[in-house]
């Protein structure tokens, strides 16, 4: 009987509390409001002596539900009222952590053993990412606040340090077409930031204009001799060590001729498939013959296979190697950057890849019918990222909404059921982006610097744009930009068919990119169409690329498919506000607009658009354009949330690190 009178006047306490808290947050918390009243109901039960007591107890410390937490973190630790048993007892007597942070994927603090509510001040100074708003700590103070803090400190866990092998195309700066480059060449200096050997093995392209960027890297080891193609081919590779990471060039004549990785003016070089897989038998070899810094990379590394391009890796170590005890504990990730482009060639040339003919299974691929050429066209071909996808012990994406677009029909690129099949083993991890490369506070491509607490910049930036392109210098004007490869991925041809429209209203719209020559060509006559409102600049120009993100006040993304995007990041980093499709990272990644939220302070960072059609698009650059116009404060809103957030690779690299811990966790492919 006293037993329970103490346990009723402690829910009455505890009720009260609640209250109070409560009412500090405004009757703004479900969560708050619902919690009160059950202490409420249980401590009245006990009170009359009810036996449902120990019901109460149990309930006492039940874990809170995850929706309590939000997403935020930091809540102040509150000292226990002294009504409450001394934290010692509570230690002896509690149930074992009944409301903690479970160590899960996402997520930094998993390595820290906590106690009821958990997460410190200083969490929020480490991770400035999770501080939250006056408003949502209240909430959360309302809802935990009758709880005591104990907190009980472990040793962060040691994160295992990893031999990583990304073997790309592409590498910026040394070569880059598009988001692979800028991916590879800053993806593995954070992970070489973060502790672990990484290497970079790339082709070494001579094309007699960017020579000068492979001038630091040194010849290392000697030739190797890689089998394919019916022959012998002898690779050389040269070395430089640079920001953490060994920059690894695979050198061979085919990589040496004008133009550009894949191709030149007249289209893609016919030799690619020889190119590629000369660079994917050459990655394999690296770790073994190059002793970087003196030493060798070893067997048991972990390839980053990014690509069609480098997708011949996962096949080589399971046929090639493993069967031969070597890479017996090394694992192997595909990552795909765009599922579009597979490395499709003819059956005929498998024996040309030095694989054994008994996997020829892995890379066979057969066309639909519609997409056969004659009748006698049984439609058969090797697809080498398909014999990735069937090969590598791990798959991963560029972002979470494209790992799932992958397993569908629409997205799948007529390899969603393969993918669907290895659901399991795929994950989707969102890039960043290099943010001293693109910081619009210290860009050495721009003429004016600014940042989120001194805009000023960017209007200079806007006229200067305005003034080098020969456009009238107008502060007020829209100005709209697009800039990436003119393909059909990034939905040139709706930008094309939407434009007399668009150009009816007061905007100005300038466009950068190279590729189907006939949108190049359209380009250049829409700039004589519309002489005072449009300019098209053909051509890859990094520095241009660089004005056009600072100096627009809208970049438009109207992509058809986009596996991530990074210009959309680089624009929210430079206050211009993405208007884009909704697909994949472009939906990940842009915040809808919403001017209501935050009690009419608003929130969002730019505009999606769905369905992908010429009306949908122009309605959303409607309402981007009228924002610009009439709601200055709410463009401003827009800006700021967008140049505030958090683009560092940090977030992504971490994230690569849970997935490499699972590579490992499981035992290799083999057949
Ligand atoms: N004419 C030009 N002049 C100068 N710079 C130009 C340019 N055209 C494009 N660029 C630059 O190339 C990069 C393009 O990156 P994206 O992510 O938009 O596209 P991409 O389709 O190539 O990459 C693929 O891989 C990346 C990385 O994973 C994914 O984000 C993406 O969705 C996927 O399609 C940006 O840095 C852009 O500024």
């Amino acid at each position: 009987m006293w037993v329970e009178i103490q346990l009723g006047l402690y829910c009455m306490e505890l009720f009260a509390r609640e209250l109070r808290g409560f009412s500090r947050i405004k009757k703004k918390s479900p969560i708050a409001r619902k919690y009160a009243v059950q202490h409420f109901l249980f401590s009245f039960i006990l009170l009359f002596k009810t036996p449902l007591h120990l019901l109460f107890i149990s309930f006492r410390y039940l874990p809170l539900p995850m929706e309590a937490l939000q997403t935020t973190t930091s809540i102040s630790a509150r000292s226990p009222p002294s009504t409450l048993p001394s934290r010692a007892t509570r230690r002896a007597s509690a149930p074992p952590v009944p409301f903690s942070v479970r160590p899960s994927l996402n997520r930094r603090r998993a390595n820290k053993t906590v106690a009821f509510a958990t997460i410190k001040e200083r969490d929020s100074e480490a991770f400035p990412k999770f501080q939250e708003t006056e408003l949502v700590k209240e909430e959360r103070e309302g809802v935990v606040g009758s709880y005591s803090v104990v907190e009980e400190e472990t040793p962060p866990l040691e994160r295992e340090k990893h031999s990583i092998v990304f073997v790309t195309a592409e590498a910026a700066p040394y070569s880059k077409t598009g988001g692979l480059g800028d991916v590879c060449g800053s993806l593995p200096v954070a992970l070489a930031g973060r502790g672990h050997r990484v290497m970079v093995v790339s082709p070494r392209y001579l094309n007699g204009v960017s020579d000068e960027k492979y001038a630091n890297a040194k010849a290392i080891g000697g030739p190797v001799k890689v089998f394919c193609f019916g022959g012998e081919h002898v690779v050389r590779f040269f070395q430089e060590y640079r920001d953490g990471v060994d920059w690894v060039f695979v050198d061979h004549p085919s990589y040496h001729r004008p133009g550009n990785p894949y191709g030149d003016a007249r289209g893609a070089f016919g030799d690619n498939q020889f190119r590629f897989t000369l660079l994917s038998h050459a990655a394999c070899e690296a770790p073994l013959v190059l002793a970087l810094g003196g030493f060798t990379y070893g067997e048991k590394c972990l390839f980053l296979a990014n690509d069609w391009h480098a997708s011949l890796v996962p096949v080589l170590l399971a046929a090639k190697y493993r069967p031969h005890g070597v890479y017996k504990d090394a694992r192997s990730i595909l990552v795909i950057h765009n599922l579009a482009h597979q490395g499709v060639e003819p059956s005929t040339t498998y024996e040309n890849l030095g694989l054994p003919p008994e996997w020829y299974g892995a890379l066979e691929w057969v066309f639909p019918t519609w997409a056969r050429t004659h009748a006698l066209d049984k439609g058969e071909a090797v697809n080498v990222l398909k014999g990735a996808v069937v090969t590598s012990d791990r798959i991963l994406t560029v972002s979470e909404g494209y790992s799932w677009e992958i397993t569908t029909l629409e997205g799948g690129h007529g390899l969603y059921e393969l993918l669907s099949s290895r659901k399991s083993i795929l994950n989707g991890i969102t890039n960043g982006i290099d943010v001293d490369d693109w910081n619009p506070a210290s860009d050495e491509h721009i003429p004016h610097h600014y940042s989120v607490d001194d805009l000023s910049g960017k209007a200079l930036c806007k006229a200067a744009l305005q003034k080098e392109l020969g456009l009238a210098i107008r502060p007020d004007c829209p100005l709209i930009g697009f800039i990436g490869r003119l393909d059909y991925q990034k939905g040139t041809d709706l930008i094309r068919s939407a434009l007399p429209e668009l150009l009816q209203d007061d905007v100005q719209f300038i466009m950068l990119g190279s590729g189907d020559p006939d949108t190049e060509q359209w380009m250049r006559a829409a700039e004589s169409s519309y002489k005072d409102k449009f300019r098209g600049w053909v051509g890859f120009n990094v520095p241009v690329s660089h004005r056009i993100t600072a100096g627009c006040d809208i970049l438009l993304m109207p992509s058809r498919f986009e596996p991530c995007g990074l210009n959309q990041l680089y624009a929210m980093r430079y206050g211009t506000v993405p208007v884009a499709h909704s697909t994949g990272g472009l939906r990940d990644t842009i915040e809808n607009f919403d001017p209501y939220a935050n009690e009419g302070s608003g929130k969002g960072t730019g505009w999606t658009f769905y369905p992908l059609s010429k009306e949908s698009m122009l309605g959303a650059l409607g309402l981007a354009i009228e924002t610009y116009r009439k709601y200055k404060p709410s463009w401003e809103g827009l800006m700021k949330r967008g140049m505030s957030r958090d683009y560092t690779w940090d977030n992504a690299a971490e994230q690569y690190e849970q997935i490499f811990q699972l590579a490992f966790h499981n035992p290799p492919y083999v057949r």
